[in-house]
């Protein structure tokens, strides 16, 4: 299993999302030296599916964020598809519940030492309470995320996806062990667009996030590379 960054540029992750492969594959080669992983999300993998991982996977370590959310057969059977890719981390959903992630991560054991680190999406970095609220939810997002985390850790997960404003919060609850992904993530002065949860590359690491996903403050820069170079520059080593 790919392991925690030690700091700076290694903490870094560029959501390449782009239904274009080949923008995609020049996004790669201009970032790759300046992050520790390359995420592959559903824009890129509906358009350019498998090969487009394996594309990546020649510059960086690959994400494959695919969020996948089914019975547990279908989820472990999605999984024993996309081992033979060799990505570095995948996520699901953890309100598929916890006969879904232990179905995941049994059929991840399969691939050895090899296999992905299993991130459980809590409460997407999109939705305020307000939004939590419609879906039947009436707490706080935070709280959401809390119960959400533990069942999936306890499910097997090794990580979890969640907004920079919970980050301290499941530290304080969890300790050091599982790992920690943070969308949401604006470096100052960048247009938050529909991300409701937020907060700095800086603030986001001191709440004890392991790695950032930084997605169009990078991609929409008039430079990438350069945005992405800044940005893991300020991270603490
Ligand atoms: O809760 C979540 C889970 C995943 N994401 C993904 O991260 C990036 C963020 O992109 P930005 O352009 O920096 O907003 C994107 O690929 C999402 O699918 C998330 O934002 N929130």
């Amino acid at each position: 299993m790919i392991p925690r960054p030690a700091g700076g540029a290694a903490r870094l992750i560029p959501a390449l999302d782009t239904g274009d492969a080949a923008r995609a594959g020049a996004l790669a080669a201009a970032l790759a030296p300046h992050c520790g992983v390359l995420k592959v999300g559903l824009e890129l993998f509906c358009a350019a599916g498998p090969p487009a991982v394996a594309a990546m996977a020649r510059h960086a370590p690959v994400f494959l964020d695919l969020k996948l959310h089914d019975i547990p057969n279908t989820v472990a059977g999605a999984i024993r598809s996309l081992l033979p890719l060799r990505p570095a981390m995948v996520t699901l959903h953890a309100a598929g519940g916890k006969a879904m992630i232990a179905a995941a991560r049994a059929e991840a054991g399969k691939a050895g030492a090899e296999r992905p680190m299993l991130l459980a999406v809590t409460v997407l970095t999109s939705m305020d309470a307000a939004a939590l609220a419609a879906t039947g939810v009436p707490d706080a997002p935070a709280e959401q995320v809390l119960r959400l985390a533990r069942m999936a850790v306890e499910a097997g997960a090794d990580g979890l996806v969640c907004s920079p404003q919970e980050a301290a919060l499941l530290r304080r609850a969890l300790g050091t062990g599982p790992a920690l992904v943070v969308p949401g993530v604006r470096p100052a002065g960048s247009a938050a667009g529909d991300q409701a949860r937020t907060a700095t590359p800086d603030e986001a690491v001191a709440a004890g996030a392991d790695w950032l996903v930084i997605g169009r403050p990078i991609t929409g820069a008039p430079d990438p590379a350069a945005a992405a170079a800044a940005i893991a520059a300020s991270l603490p080593g």
